[in-house]
């Protein structure tokens, strides 16, 4: 245990010394410039050179931290005029990376840019920051853990409100609140299940310290589990709802999807087997992020190709959250029963490639009720609540169906809240489904009296997993998988 602190002590020393010879820079406001304001960011031991290199200052104490100074900034050598800009500077470890920090606001030209960039190279332990570099710099000196790092990277990439909010509690220590919890309360269990271990036999230590150990570990054991089983809720409002779009030839897939995609993103035409490829589009449906799939209609062929879209429509399905199934309703027979005619259309579809969608969640959309009489329509409104007429010509009923596929996702999403946060990466979820393993085995382990210094060397383990999650415990291999996704200059 003490080995192990130690050696994280020991990385954070080297790194602490390694990054003191190196000062990064970026744009910090993305490659994407000409814009009204661009911002270059500067970190590390050295960063307040450039503010007085580049401002001609002499002093540092004629800029205040975080206060914003007007400047005209200078090539260095060639006393060249480059920009007028605003300027400020954050005092490690009050800053974002925790080093110190120096900002330019310049203007937002390339040329500009790169004006800096050549001045900053130049400088002696100066060069240009890696991917991620600012953030992992942050993570390394304290100012974030893992998953807030992983919050704030979620946050640049949020397209829709709730993915926003998501994104933003993380960052903001949803998820590190959780976790840590948890991993201290893990922490003191093993410290304790320790002591009973080494003293137990020559000196008095109660028995009831390993049956309070044991009543603990299985509260944080039943929360884990539990947090566990959230059907994917955070992860599906992080990545987007995956909806597919399947049915009959001719039945209005790709009317339905032009509708929601509010363009003409697939060709609509009345030749049965239009749509052979599965053509993809992302939209924002009530602040939730919708991956949208539609499909070739879905029939037995000779046709090889478009034998091959119908094998593609039923992979993306099977891969997906919520299945749109479209039917046109001029195909069933009024005078006999519906739901009955319903079942049988999607069991008909369905085995075509032997599949059943048992564990999808679908909503049944009956298309082209504008060819149906009036009087009849009503017949349709009454049926099963997953099931909606309606009219991608006319467009009777296209709110209300918005309004239910809305009501649909955000059941299949979350709510964000800061409070119950709901796991959002695929990477907490390894390490808490190896968690709960650990915990099982240290219960099983430590109920039958098995073997004592097994048992707790599982929930050591259990703790080790925890603290990779928020990044106490870490290698140089996850921080690269973690880091490598932000961009330069985050
Ligand atoms: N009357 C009526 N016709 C519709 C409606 N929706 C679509 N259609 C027509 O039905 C035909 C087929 O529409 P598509 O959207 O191409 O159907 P699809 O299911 O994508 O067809 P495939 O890609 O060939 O499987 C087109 O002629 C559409 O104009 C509707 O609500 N009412
Ligand atoms: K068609
Ligand atoms: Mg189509």
């Amino acid at each position: 245990m003490i080995l192990k602190q130690l050696r994280l002590y020991k990385n954070l020393f080297f790194y602490r010394y390694s990054s003191s010879l190196s000062t990064i820079f970026a744009l910090a406001t993305g490659y994407q410039i000409r814009s009204g304001v661009a911002i270059i960011r500067i970190s590390g031991s050295l960063a307040t050179q450039s503010l007085l290199k580049l401002t001609r200052e002499t002093k540092l104490e004629n800029f205040q931290p975080k206060r914003l100074y007007l400047k005209k900034i200078y090539h260095d050598k060639t006393n060249d005029l480059i920009d007028q800009c605003m300027t400020v500077w954050f005092k490690g470890p009050k800053s974002f990376t925790g080093e110190d920090v120096v900002e330019f606001h310049i203007h937002g030209s390339k040329a500009v840019a790169s004006a800096i960039y050549l001045v900053l190279s130049s400088f002696p332990n100066y060069r240009l920051a890696e991917p991620g570099e600012f953030s992992k710099r942050a993570y390394l000196n304290g100012r974030l853990d893992l998953t807030e790092a992983e919050g704030l990277i979620d946050l640049i990439n949020a397209q829709t409100e709730q993915q926003r909010k998501q994104s933003l509690y993380q960052m903001q220590g949803s998820l590190k609140e959780l976790y840590e919890r948890w991993r201290i309360d893990l922490v003191k269990s093993l410290a304790h299940a320790e002591a009973y271990i080494d003293f137990h036999e020559d000196q008095h230590i109660e028995n009831d310290i390993l049956t309070d150990v044991i009543n603990k570990v299985k509260v944080t054991y039943d929360s884990i589990s539990l947090h566990l089983q959230d059907h994917r809720r955070g992860e599906i409002l992080r990545d987007g709802c995956r909806i597919a779009i399947l049915g009959a030839p001719n039945a209005g897939k790709s009317s339905l999807l032009n509708i929601l995609t509010q363009k003409p993103t697939a060709i609509v035409s009345p030749i049965a087997g239009t749509t052979r490829d599965v053509i993809e589009s992302t939209i924002d449906l009530g602040g939730y992020p919708i991956v949208l799939c539609d499909t070739a209609g879905l029939r037995i062929t000779n046709d090889p190709i478009e034998n091959e879209g119908v094998s593609r429509a039923f992979d993306r399905a099977n891969a997906c959250d919520l299945l749109i199934i479209v039917i046109d309703i001029s195909t069933l027979s009024i005078n006999e029963n519906l739901t009955e005619q319903i079942d049988k259309h999607l069991s008909d579809l369905f085995t075509i490639k032997s599949s059943s969608f048992n564990s999808i969640t679908k909503l049944i959309v009956l298309n082209k009720i504008d060819l149906v009489n009036e009087n009849i329509q009503l017949k349709f409104n009454q049926l099963n609540v997953n099931v909606i007429p309606v009219s991608c010509i006319s467009s009777v009923n296209i709110q209300e169906f918005l309004s239910k596929l809305t009501k649909y996702i955000a059941e299949k999403c979350t709510e964000p809240s800061f409070t119950t946060p709901y796991l959002t990466n695929e990477r907490h979820r390894i390490y808490l489904t190896q968690t709960v393993e650990d915990l099982s085995m240290f219960l099983t382990l430590i109920n039958s009296n098995n073997d004592l210094v097994l048992a707790v060397e599982y929930l050591r383990l259990a703790t080790r997993s925890l603290g990779t999650i928020t990044g106490v415990v870490y290698t140089e291999e996850l921080l690269d998988v973690i880091f490598r996704d932000f961009c330069i200059g985050k």
